[in-house]
């Protein structure tokens, strides 16, 4: 029985096979803004991609993700709340089967339709699956994905929906920068977290960008016209692809702004 986000294998099933599922810095939080400390000392994110090092993007089951090359620096994180050098490996979203959720963070309690993932490692360890085991191995930017206007930058990547519709899909997905995923302003929150689906390792210092980008109702469908199934199999739509937001258990929550 593997994990999912049904009720038999999801969010409340997946400390049966991932006791840190009830861990002490578990992920996502709801970020209530008016807790949150600022703290002048933060740095601003220096982010730079190579739009070369873009590789595929799957259907993996659960999401999907565009995976980067990540045997140079050309695509990395430095700066922000983190010390060294993080490369971008992939991104990815979660999203919900209507707008009013989907997002993994909520921000003083509301949510959001998606919230897109980049996942950095920490270049002091060897790879990805070394870094994901130590505390400060890993560094995820969140993005909130607001209603609004078509976003003409996410459609490059909805656009190849139809090749990856059912799990284990995979195409090339080559020339693609993921800085126009960005929001104008980084501004942001930071927390000491875990990865929000398992095996849940507790490696994650969370970015949690303040701006959102937008998605348009049409883009939003797109999301949710993916399958959780493989081909052959019964048709079960990905949507609701979210944990939600877990105990803070005396964690701070700094902001990178006042
Ligand atoms: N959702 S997330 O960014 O915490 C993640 C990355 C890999 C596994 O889970
Ligand atoms: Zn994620």
């Amino acid at each position: 029985m593997s994990w999912g986000y049904a009720s038999h294998n999801g969010p409340d099933k997946w400390a049966d096979n991932f006791p840190v599922a009830n861990g002490p810095r578990q992920s996502p939080i709801d970020i209530v803004p008016a807790q949150a400390v600022y703290d002048s000392s933060l740095k601003p994110l220096n982010i730079k991609y190579d739009p070369s090092t873009s590789m595929d993007i799957l259907n993996n089951g659960h999401s999907f993700q565009v995976t980067f090359a990540d045997d140079t620096d050309s695509s990395s994180l430095r700066d922000g709340p983190i010390s060294g050098v993080y490369r971008l490996k992939q991104f990815h979203f979660h999203w919900g089967a209507s707008d009013d959720k989907g997002s993994e963070h909520t921000v003083a309690g509301a949510k959001f339709p998606a919230e897109l993932h980049l996942v950095h490692w920490n270049t002091k360890y060897p790879s990805f699956g070394e870094a994901a085991s130590k505390p400060d191995g890993l560094a995820v930017v969140g993005v909130f994905l607001k209603p609004g206007d078509a976003n003409p930058n996410l459609q490059k990547v909805l656009d190849c929906f139809d090749s990856i519709k059912a799990k284990g899909k995979q195409t090339s997905f080559t020339g693609f920068d993921p800085a126009c995923l960005l929001p104008a302003s980084l501004n942001y929150w930071t927390y000491d977290g875990s990865l929000t689906t398992p095996p849940l390792l507790e490696s994650v210092t969370w970015i949690v960008c303040k701006e959102t980008i937008s998605v348009s109702p049409e883009q939003m469908a797109r999301f949710r016209s993916l399958l959780f199934t493989p081909e052959g199999e019964a048709e079960c739509c990905m949507v609701d692809n979210y944990r939600p937001p877990q105990p803070l258990k005396g964690r701070a929550v700094r902001a990178s702004f006042q």
